[in-house]
């Protein structure tokens, strides 16, 4: 029997380059029907961040327990610390028909790519390297050691782009979220067309 499932929507990109401000502009609208999958880190809460909102934020003993558990859909070391999606919630959201979102870095995502090939990637991009910095600096959220990691990895991560279906640019966050909600609607549309073809071709046999 033929049941139909969410749409596994990832949106990853360097470091800074806004894909926090995005999915927050994205769900700040009602008209959003996608569920917010909450990632798992080790890293510490910055102000204001709240635990089992904006991560699970857990110790590294408990980390590493949901790897070897096979608790974890994907999940990367990034810059000192784990992070991670909880398979649980995908599949259960999945499983209901429900459109599931993941904001991760590019390691992660390559793993959600070997796991779900039929997922829809989106890669958000910088208008330029040194923008990405100045976004960096601006958070204020790091120290300017750290911001120099980031900004030496997102060398690296720029290079996987090819590997997305889609890349959007974040030059203006109204604009990049446009573009990825009209990327999912036309993504909709194709799946309903085969889904729709595949049901019509069962229905004659
Ligand atoms: N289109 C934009 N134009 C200018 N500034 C932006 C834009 N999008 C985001 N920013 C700013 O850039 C900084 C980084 O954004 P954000 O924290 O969303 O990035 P991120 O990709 O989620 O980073 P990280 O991967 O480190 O969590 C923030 O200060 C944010 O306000
Ligand atoms: N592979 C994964 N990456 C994730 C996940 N949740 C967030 N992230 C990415 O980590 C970096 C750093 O995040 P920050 O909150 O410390 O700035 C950033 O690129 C996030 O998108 C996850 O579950 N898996």
């Amino acid at each position: 029997m033929y049941k139909h499932r969410g749409l596994l929507i990832v949106l990853s990109g360097p470091s800074g380059v806004g894909k926090g401000t995005v999915r927050k502009e994205l769900f700040s609208s009602p008209d959003t029907n996608y569920e917010y999958s909450i990632s798992m880190t080790t890293r510490n809460p910055r102000e204001g961040e709240v635990d089992g909102v904006d991560y699970f934020f857990r110790s590294r003993e408990v980390f590493e327990q949901m790897i070897q558990e096979g608790k974890l859909l994907e999940y990367a070391e990034y810059v000192g610390n784990y992070y991670g999606t909880p398979l649980d919630y995908v599949n259960e959201t999945l499983d209901a028909g429900r459109d599931v979102f993941l904001e991760i870095e590019v390691v992660g995502a390559a793993q959600v790519r070997e796991k779900v090939p039929n997922g829809l990637f989106i890669f958000l991009a910088p208008p330029s390297l040194s923008d990405l910095e100045t976004r960096l600096i601006g958070r204020g959220t790091e120290a300017s050691d750290i911001i120099a990691d980031r900004v030496l990895k997102a060398r690296e991560e720029l290079e996987m782009m090819h590997l997305y279906d889609y890349v959007v640019e974040n030059d203006e966050v109204s604009k990049a979220c446009d573009r990825v909600n009209a990327i999912v609607t036309a993504e909709h549309c194709r799946r309903e067309r085969v889904e729709k073809r595949y049901l019509q071709m069962l229905e004659g046999e």
